[in-house]
């Protein structure tokens, strides 16, 4: 077991902790990135080309583009370790963080860059065939799907947002819900109705998804009578919501209603003075890559300041 003080400590290596520290390590403050044992390079290490990440004319794999950040990263000293964070005491002065190796290391600024997760149906096959017609991101995703019969899972604003978005791209968006009305706000639901492109399937609920390497059609379930159909589809969105990674810091970061880190204004700065957070962790509305790289940027920025003061 060691023990070390560290003036920053960063939790979470997608492109918003690679950012932080990036920035934090040419300005000279030696951060130490918890990068996570499982999913090292977040998000992107599940998905196949990203096209819209500026820069890269024709495009780049998303596992790339997350070591091109940890090299770079690397190259200005930042220290990375594989392993997770298992616990912090983040109030005092100090911030006292724990790693799944049983390690401590003690920081004067923490930045948390844990991002979030996306809500799966929990199928099988909706895992097998991510990234081969099965997609939890529209504005990622929804460009491959041109005049395409695709398939939004979900009853809230943004899955009818998603699935209104698509109709941009596909011949047919069908919209799957589980109850005979939406959550979704009425301004909303009516521009959806509105939309020739998109058709509602009430009462159903997907319990399979077929298609040996893509996704070929989907096995449905009516929730009232209980038949069960089966309709071709070439893409499946689902748009059933997503989980902060707040989990470690119930207990001392204030949270919003759905469990998301609430920052102070444009700033990364957090109810705990020295600690910042940034990415999918804060961010309900754009969830992009160049958004989370972005605000990891600014937690750089904020908790220099923070420390030179
Ligand atoms: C399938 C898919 C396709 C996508 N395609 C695109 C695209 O084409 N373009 C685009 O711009 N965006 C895309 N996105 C969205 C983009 O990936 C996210 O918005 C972005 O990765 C968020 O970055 P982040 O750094 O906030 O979090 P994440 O990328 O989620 O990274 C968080 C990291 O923190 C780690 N972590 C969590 N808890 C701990 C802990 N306790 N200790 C240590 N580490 C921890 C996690 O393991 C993870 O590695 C896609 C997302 C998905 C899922």
């Amino acid at each position: 077991m060691s023990t070390e003080v560290r003036e920053l400590v960063i939790v979470g290596s997608g492109p918003a902790g690679y950012t932080a520290a990036i920035y934090a390590a040419r300005a000279q403050l030696n951060p130490v990135i918890y990068e996570g044992s499982v999913t090292a390079g977040g998000a992107l290490m599940n998905t196949t080309e990203v096209e819209n990440f500026p820069g890269f004319i024709d495009g780049i794999m998303g596992p790339d583009l997350m070591d091109n950040m940890r090299k770079q990263a690397k190259r200005f000293g930042a220290e990375l370790i594989t392993d997770d964070v298992v616990e912090m005491d983040l109030t005092g002065d100090i911030k006292i963080i724990k790693d799944g190796s049983g390690n401590t290391v003690q920081a004067k600024a923490v930045i948390l860059a844990m991002g979030s997760a996306y809500r799966e149906i929990g199928l099988e096959n909706e895992k097998r065939l991510s990234g081969r017609g099965v997609s939890w991101c529209a504005t990622c995703d929804g460009f491959f799907f041109r005049d395409q019969t695709i398939a939004v899972v979900g009853g809230g604003d943004s899955a009818v947002e998603e699935a209104t978005f698509l109709t941009k791209f596909a011949s047919k968006v069908v919209l799957i819900h589980r109850r005979d009305e939406l959550r979704a706000s009425k301004i909303m639901q009516e521009r959806a109705f509105a939309n020739p492109k998109l058709e509602m399937l009430w009462d159903t609920e997907v319990i399979d998804v077929l298609g040996a390497e893509k996704v070929e059609a989907l096995e449905l379930r009516n929730t009232k009578t209980g038949e069960v159909s089966k309709r071709d589809f070439t893409g499946l969105f689902v748009a059933i919501g997503h989980i902060p990674r707040s989990e470690l810091v119930t207990s001392s970061v204030t949270l919003d209603d759905e469990g998301y880190v609430k920052v102070e204004g444009r700033s990364t700065r957090t109810n705990l003075s020295g600690v910042f957070a940034c990415g999918d962790l804060v961010d309900h509305t754009y969830r992009q890559a160049i958004t989370a790289a972005g605000s990891g940027c600014q937690a750089a920025l904020d908790a220099e300041k923070f420390l030179s003061h």
